[in-house]
């Protein structure tokens, strides 16, 4: 992260020298990602100096979804050129302009704001750190430095990203620290300290720069393409140092002051915020390199869910209820792991869920994956894990800065920025997943279809589903996200557990407890056996009667309490 800031932070000092240019008073021309929703914000915003007044394109795609029936395709719509008409001077008052607020969702809001193709984030981190008052504020991914007496030193201490998804504690702990230097008279004031973090070097310890090595290159060898999403590609690689596969991200566009920078970073934030769960993709690193992000991840070796339902459809058959109940209680539960640490993934779809191929018991070579302590643990398919990747969009369930995913599994409340039930806008997507892996045709992206679907009508399943699961499904996408079951609900629910087969995890502990019964079983044999011995050879010193077994008395086993269960766990 550290390079990856550096990286950042220098890229913004190019862009800056680029805009204050002389040469640069022509038009800016620069490809906007529809899905990253910056140029919503520059709409919205409370910025009342923001001088473009275009209608951003997912406004437009917003006003479409609402004017039925239209039919643009989403990928045409997401790439829409954004002319800037004006001068560099107008851009800077923008950032000048940026208010001062505190950290977290606003701190996102504001990255948005200041992220928009005519004021590069990395520009306004470095540029200008002034309110329109001249009060210096801090630039929002920057962490607090530790003052150091020696001046010169400043420029040695590499500045740090503040992750909006830690927990409160660790903030706390940051604001903690804050004031303690500021009771050591580390720093004059709040604003000196803030003004330490804004100015923090643009040049630092740059592995490529310097060295001219690529990361990549050097530490992984490529195998193949292994996908390709709106941020980049994705490859296979095999891990010089430790043999193992991983699938590694690459930001397809260059990544300072650009909307792909900030999905980059909320990607990786989140990853290191969720740590390790069996039912979310594993987050190994994450670098910058000749300007794109480099993210490595556990490789799937099952590949996406949409690969599956595509291969599915090439083969004429379709996921069966029993395989779409174990997809959708694996997903649950990890969707019911990320909503408890306060995220919601926003964009839940068949590409953004993977599948990783075990072999059977016993013979797993991973270590991972399989083991899970948790007690709602019910599928089936032991051997096949589901896993939900693609953290790009991920935000705070508590926040009004929500990144809106794939239009298609768009919850209408989400689209009218109602942003109460944000872990229900989860569910909805969940259940149109589940629905497409049943074999239901495309999903619409606007117009009528679009709609009939938000009224809760489910879109038809080309098989014979139970009604149990049917009606499940159907409360998914609920039109009242209230209504909708909660990722821990499906966890529990009972259409997903009854009947259903065990998951590895369920296998292992009952594994653990037979074992545990034959140890026991074959002690008490062990004690009965050496009882026996002893009888006999009391007996053979004429005491006849000293062996006999008491009426009521038990031989073997007498001290364990029989009433012992063996059943916890299950
Ligand atoms: N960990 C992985 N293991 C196996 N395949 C992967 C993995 N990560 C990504 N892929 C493949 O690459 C594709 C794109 O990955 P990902 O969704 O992470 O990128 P994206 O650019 O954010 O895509 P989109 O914007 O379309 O969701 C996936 O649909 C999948 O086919
Ligand atoms: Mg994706």
């Amino acid at each position: 992260m550290m390079q990856l800031s550096n990286q950042l932070a220098k890229i913004g000092n190019r862009r800056q020298q680029e805009l204050t240019s002389p040469g640069l008073n022509k038009r800016i021309i620069q490809q906007l990602n529809f899905s990253s929703g910056g140029e919503e914000e520059s709409a919205e915003s409370s910025f009342d100096d923001w001088s473009f007044t275009e209608t951003s394109p997912k406004e437009e795609w917003k006003m479409n979804a609402c004017q039925l029936p239209t039919t643009s395709d989403r990928d045409e719509e997401r790439d829409v050129f954004f002319e800037n008409t004006s001068p560099p001077s107008v851009q800077n008052s923008c950032l000048i302009n940026c208010p001062s607020t505190p950290l977290h969702d606003t701190t996102w809001k504001k990255l948005r704001l200041c992220d928009t193709p005519n004021t590069p984030k990395s520009l306004f981190s470095k540029a200008n750190h002034y309110s329109s008052t001249g009060k210096i504020f801090p630039g929002p991914r920057f962490l607090r430095r530790t003052p150091v007496s020696d001046p010169t030193h400043k420029a040695r201490i590499p500045s740090v990203n503040v992750n909006p998804f830690t927990p409160e504690p660790f903030k706390k702990n940051k604001e903690s620290q804050k004031r303690k230097h500021m009771e050591n008279d580390e720093c004059v004031s709040s604003e000196q300290c803030e003004t330490e973090d804004v100015l923090l070097p643009s040049k630092k310890f740059d592995l490529h720069e310097n060295n001219m090595v690529s990361r990549y290159k050097t530490e992984f060898l490529e195998l193949e393409q292994i996908g390709m999403g709106e941020f980049g590609a994705v490859y296979k690689c095999v891990k010089r140092l430790d043999g193992c596969l991983y699938a590694i991200k690459h930001s397809k566009k260059p990544l300072a002051g650009s909307l792909d920078e900030q999905q980059a970073l909320r990607e990786v934030y989140a990853h290191a915020v969720l740590g390790h769960n069996p039912h979310v993709v594993r987050y190994y690193s994450a670098w910058a390199e000749d300007d794109h992000m480099i993210i490595q991840n556990e490789y799937c070796n099952g590949g996406s869910l949409q690969q599956a339902i595509v291969k599915n459809a090439e083969e004429r058959r379709v996921f069966q209820e029993l395989e779409l109940k174990d997809f959708l209680l694996q997903i649950s539960m990890g969707l019911k792991y990320i909503h408890s640490l306060g995220l919601v993934h926003m964009d839940i779809k068949p590409s953004n869920i993977f599948m990783c191929h075990y072999p059977p018991l016993g013979k797993s070579s991973t270590g991972d994956g399989l083991e899970s302590d948790d007690e709602d643990d019910g599928a089936f398919c032991a051997n096949v894990v589901v896993k939900i990747g693609d953290l790009g969009h991920v935000t705070s369930s508590s926040s009004n800065d929500v990144e809106d995913g794939d239009c298609r599994f768009l919850a209408n409340e989400v689209l009218q920025q109602d942003y109460t039930y944000l872990p229900k806008a989860d569910i909805f997507a969940l259940g149109l997943t589940i629905v497409l892996a049943g074999g239901a045709k495309s999903l619409p992206k606007n117009g009528e279809e679009w709609h009939h679907l938000r009224k809760g009508n489910l879109p038809s399943i080309p098989q014979d589903i139970s009604l149990d699961f049917l009606n499940l499904l159907k409360m998914m996408i609920h039109p009242d996200p209230a209504l909708r079951p909660s990722a821990s609900g499906l966890c529990k629910h009972p259409v997903l557990k009854k009947g259903v087969g065990k998951t590895a995890a369920q296998l292992l502990k009952e594994l653990n407890v037979e074992k545990f019964r034959t140890a026991m079983l074959e002690k008490e044999l062990k004690e009965a056996k050496l009882a026996a011995l002893k009888c006999t050879k009391e007996s053979q010193r004429s005491l006849p009667d000293v062996c006999q077994p008491r009426t009521g008395r038990r031989l073997v086993g007498g001290k364990v309490a029989r009433s012992m269960s063996f059943n916890v766990g299950y």
